[in-house]
């Protein structure tokens, strides 16, 4: 995807997620990869309903600022999600509802916050890992998430919301989706019998990744 298609497409799929409700006030940043290096990012404390493609953050893969408005305050983990696994080539992060709601549980799985019992939930992420809480903008959390790009697709922060990748934004939108849609199930079925999936069977639909 092109420039000029990566700004449309940032534009309309941050309208489409305040739209629904995904994404609330100034809370959220989405970025993309470009075939050349440098990355489009929203920029800090804008609104994702509100974003306009000539004012988007252009930046170079190091996070030099070369257009647009200042670029969001967590473009540090953007980047370390970039740098140590260049197959992702876009970063969704959201305060939405139910992963939100999540990640200020206490007594959380840190090696995979969801335990299996959808198959989207293994096609799509397969496994989320919990990042301590440090507070918003501090490099720890990319120092973590860089830590960990090569082996997940998806990060809990805790006590904040989460952080999804994917191969272009509309794969890394709809990822997140799915892993939002599957913490409000999991919350919905916290006091019930769960039959979670059994390791053959997620080792079956791990083979099927979207
Ligand atoms: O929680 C925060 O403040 C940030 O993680 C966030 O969601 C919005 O920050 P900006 O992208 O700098 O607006
Ligand atoms: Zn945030």
């Amino acid at each position: 995807m092109n420039e000029h298609d990566t700004r449309q497409a940032m534009v309309e799929l941050g309208l489409s997620l305040f739209n629904r409700g995904y994404a609330t006030g100034g809370s959220g940043n989405l970025s993309a990869r470009l075939d050349d290096g440098r990355i489009i990012a929203t920029p800090t404390n804008s609104c994702l309903g509100r974003l306009q493609a000539e004012r988007l953050s252009l930046v170079d893969e190091e996070g030099r600022h070369l257009q647009g408005d200042k670029p969001t305050k967590e473009l540090s983990f953007h980047l370390s999600l970039y740098q140590n696994d260049p197959g992702k080539r876009a970063v969704v992060h959201l305060h939405c509802t139910y992963l939100t709601a999540l990640s200020c549980l206490e007594g959380l799985d840190s090696s995979n916050v969801i335990r299996p019992f959808t198959p989207y939930y293994v096609m799509r992420v397969g496994q989320l890992p919990l990042i301590p809480y440090y507070h918003p903008g501090d490099e720890r959390i990319a120092r973590d998430l860089g830590e960990q790009a090569r082996n997940y697709n998806a990060f809990l922060l805790a006590n904040h919301g989460p952080v999804v990748t994917g191969r272009d934004l509309y794969h890394a939108v709809d990822n997140m989706e799915e892993l939002e849609e599957t913490a409000r199930l999991a919350l919905l079925l916290s006091q019930q019998q769960v039959r979670y999936l059994s390791e053959q069977e997620v080792l079956e639909l791990s083979r099927r990744k979207v």
